[in-house]
């Protein structure tokens, strides 16, 4: 469906990242993991088209064969924080990338609100995200994303900022939500437990300069996964990152 081919990054002479290529498969959930600056988030923000205009890049992206120009409305992407506007209601925050395409405001208010009552967020439509629970503003960061209705999601460690039980209710709820319609998913993580649990395939990057060393998929059903069928993959993907951390 996404085919990413060699794509560089570099900030002047400095290499950033050096020919990564991936392909997202629609259905399937791909896990990004590498040491904190190897380039992770540098791919992503190139997927998205938002990385920063300083640097220099080069690399090709084909959509179903065709080669897309940046950025594309088939794919759709969530920044680590929840960037929330605080002076815009939980509604007006989900319905503005909407608004901003072009779309009607009533339709845009429409589509949108249907969506609440699936994100557990009914009743808080013109909450403000300070008044809401730190995984309740993720999830309406989620709404916002998914509204969009793309093909692609890319997702910069959606969960890093939620405590440990809301996380962990938020990975099923996400697995839920993507089951209700297939997606190709990009998700940048640096949690091992969240990865295995998770993902299809986990792609690991190495950094200096941030280029992916293994590609591992994960065939087990989700249902199918505990400790014991995950132990070997988790030993095997932390000696990676124990052996690329500086
Ligand atoms: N605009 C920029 N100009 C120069 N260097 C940059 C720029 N943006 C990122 N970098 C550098 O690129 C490298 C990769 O950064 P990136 O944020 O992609 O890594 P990451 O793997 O996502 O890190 P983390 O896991 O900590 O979020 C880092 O060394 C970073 O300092």
């Amino acid at each position: 469906m996404l085919e990413l081919q060699g794509l560089t990054v570099r900030a002047g002479s400095d290499p950033l990242v050096e020919d990564v290529s991936l392909d997202l498969v629609e259905g399937s959930l791909t896990c990004l993991i590498g040491p904190s600056g190897c380039g992770k988030s540098s791919v992503i923000k190139w997927l998205a088209g938002v990385l920063a205009p300083e640097l220099q890049t080069k690399g090709d992206l084909h959509l179903d064969g065709q080669t897309v120009e940046l950025p594309h409305d088939a794919i759709a992407y969530q920044p680590q924080q929840d960037t929330l506007f605080p002076w815009l209601t939980i509604c007006e925050n989900a319905r503005l990338g909407l608004e901003i395409r072009g779309m009607e405001r009533r339709t845009a208010r429409d589509r949108v609100r249907r969506l609440f009552p699936a994100f557990g967020l009914d009743g808080h439509e013109d909450s403000f995200p300070d008044q809401l629970s730190g995984g309740m503003r993720q999830r309406a960061a989620f709404l916002r994303t998914i509204v969009q209705d793309a093909r692609i999601l890319l997702l910069d460690e959606p969960f890093s900022a939620l405590d440990a039980v809301t996380r962990l209710q938020m990975q099923d709820w996400l697995i839920d939500r993507l089951a209700e319609r297939p997606r190709a998913v990009l998700m940048v993580t640096h949690d091992l437990y969240e990865a295995t649990q998770m993902a299809d395939r986990i792609l690991v990057m190495a950094g200096g300069p941030g280029r992916i060393i293994a590609d591992i998929p994960i065939s087990t059903p989700r249902a199918d996964r505990s400790e014991a069928t995950l132990a070997d993959i988790r030993s095997t993907l932390k000696s990676m990152l124990l052996k690329e951390t500086p």
